[in-house]
């Protein structure tokens, strides 16, 4: 990538290069960036065969696929910790209980890594009881029916676009106990980020989240490193403001303000980083 993208700023030629390209396709069938960068990436060879159509036409979309990973890929996952942090502060015995895992599976004086995640089931049910709260894309994409269906007794004609609510579906009554109390325990015993479909913070299907890996890679292990080295608390006797702001992303509306205090535990951790 990062190649890519230096000789895409040496070869500002390259770009103007592919422009007549990106002319050619009907921006109404471009859906997300992905399926820009796989038009992009083939087209019709002399032969009459698939190939790649050349280097030049390559590069922006490479340079596309960049802004998209990170623009997609930092908010969501920020967004997500600085909830997980907000929910934590205000629930010290979850991070009592968090500690206490780790300081059982990791020897005293060694940072976790990411071979630990996988033995600390009580973060992700942390991370995914986060999720479902305060779910980084709470409408999803925007999504098209392929064909004439029903939904929930609605009839959606082939073509509709569709925004599913998954905010709602993670906080229905009906489908959850005690919807909003944060209850990490709620998803012991299940693996993964999907319950069903009822619990899909990732979305799901061919357009579902494609970082979801890598989120929950590093949600889990920047999260662990927070709670393994530190004891926290609130600024003030008052609960942290858990008020939604305006955004895609489901922003905090105040951004979360916390004290904390090295462990006596975590003092060798640091020059391991
Ligand atoms: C906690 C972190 C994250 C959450 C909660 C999240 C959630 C989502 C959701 C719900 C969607 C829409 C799925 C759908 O419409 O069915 C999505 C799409 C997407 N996400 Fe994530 N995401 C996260 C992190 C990331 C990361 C780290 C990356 C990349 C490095 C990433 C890249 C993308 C991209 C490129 C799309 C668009 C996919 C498409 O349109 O086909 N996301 N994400």
């Amino acid at each position: 990538m990062e190649w890519a993208m230096s000789l895409l700023l040496n070869n500002p030629q390259v770009i103007k290069k592919a422009q007549p390209l990106e002319a050619k396709f009907d921006v109404k069938d471009i859906r997300g960036s992905y399926s820009f960068f796989f038009r992009m990436e083939t087209g019709e060879g002399r032969e009459g065969r698939r190939k790649l159509v050349s280097w030049g036409h390559y590069i922006p979309g490479v340079a596309i696929l960049t802004v998209v990973m990170v623009s997609a890929g930092t908010d969501t996952s920020v967004g997500t910790m600085e909830w997980a942090m907000s929910l934590l502060v205000n629930n010290p015995q979850v991070i009592k209980k968090a500690q206490a895992e780790i300081d059982a599976h990791i020897e005293k004086g060694r940072l976790l890594n990411e071979s630990d995640i996988n033995k600390l089931p009580y973060l992700h049910c942390i991370i995914n009881e986060t999720l479902r709260l305060y779910p980084a894309s709470p409408l999803l994409g925007p999504h098209e029916s392929s064909e004439d269906c029903v939904v929930g007794g609605f009839n959606v004609p082939r073509g509709t676009m569709l925004l599913a609510n998954i905010w709602a579906v993670h906080n229905d009554p009906n489908l959850w106990d005690e919807p909003t109390k944060f209850k990490p325990e709620r998803f012991e015993g299940l693996q993964g980020t999907r319950d069903g479909f009822k619990f899909m913070p990732f979305g799901l299907g061919r357009r579902g989240c494609p970082g979801e890996g890598l989120a929950m890679h590093v949600v889990p292990l920047a999260l662990g490193a927070l709670i393994q080295c530190f004891d926290w608390e609130r600024v003030g006797d008052e609960l942290v403001d858990m008020s939604e702001g305006l955004g895609l992303t489901l922003p905090k509306a105040e951004p979360l303000e916390a004290k904390c205090r090295t462990r006596s535990s975590a003092l060798n951790n640091f020059s391991q980083l």
